[in-house]
């Protein structure tokens, strides 16, 4: 498989069940999906014009539309020839499901590795048996009921980010209709703000669901 990379580096995974674990990540290129709030928007286009070398992915020093094309055995390669010592892989994007991630999970699997992705439950989720899915449903968006029900059922925790009641609301409406009431629920507050971040404790407290706090954006890591 060919993907498009938008960045790849270590760092310590600061969302979800995984937050402390040092990780390499992945970020595909491409989203259609358009979250007013997205923290990646430049992931959202994939313009041909864009394309450069996987060397100058590596050396990005700031946020750019531009992609390298990969295959899962160069990305092997890349991550090993690195150095890096992590041995979690997080596939993110844009969104990651847009592409078949089933290669990418059995090569980075056999050579030892575990594998994590971050996913909006628009697309449906294919990934290898042991990949832990981390689902960020994004309500009432493109990918339609079917797409999100395998998403949310394939789930091993759900990440849901809040700014406002509604968007608790929609959350609680959204595991009664899919009978996910049993999955972690993290709460994730929308970039920082102290409002969000209040509510995000106090419906955490409230419902037995868990904070999920951004920590990368706290300490000024990647
Ligand atoms: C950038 S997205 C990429 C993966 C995939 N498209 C998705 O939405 O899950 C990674 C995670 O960041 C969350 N996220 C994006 N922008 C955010 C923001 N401004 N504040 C908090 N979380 C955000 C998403 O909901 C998702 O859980
Ligand atoms: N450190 C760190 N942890 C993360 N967890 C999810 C991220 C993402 O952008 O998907 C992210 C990220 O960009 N950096
Ligand atoms: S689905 Fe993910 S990458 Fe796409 S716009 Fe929403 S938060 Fe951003
Ligand atoms: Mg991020």
């Amino acid at each position: 498989m060919n993907y498009k990379i938008n960045e790849m580096f270590e760092t310590i995974q600061g969302e979800g069940s995984f937050t402390g674990q040092p990780s390499i990540f992945i970020r595909l290129q491409g989203c259609p999906v358009g979250c007013s709030w997205c923290d990646t928007k430049h992931t959202w286009d994939v313009e041909q014009s864009d394309e450069i070398a996987i060397v100058d992915v590596l050396a990005k020093t700031q946020e750019t539309s531009k992609w390298s094309a990969s295959s899962e055995e160069q990305l092997l390669d890349t991550v090993k020839a690195q150095g890096w010592q992590a041995k979690h892989i997080v596939i993110t994007g844009g969104e990651p499901c847009m592409y078949d991630l089933r290669p990418l999970c059995d090569t980075f699997e056999n050579a030892g590795y575990s594998i994590q992705v971050e996913t909006s439950g628009t697309f449906e989720v294919l990934v290898s048996d042991k990949c832990w899915v981390t689902v960020s449903p994004k309500i009432n968006m493109k990918g339609g009921l079917e797409v999100l029900a395998q998403a949310i059922d394939r789930a091993n925790e759900i990440k849901h980010p809040v700014a406002t009641e509604h968007h608790v609301d929609e959350l609680k409406a959204l595991l009664n209709q899919f009978n996910a009431n049993h999955k972690p629920v993290y709460l994730q507050p929308i970039s920082q703000k102290q409002r969000a971040t209040e509510l995000a404790i106090n419906t955490c407290i409230a419902n037995n669901w868990r904070l999920s706090i951004q920590v990368h954006k706290y300490i000024g890591i990647e």
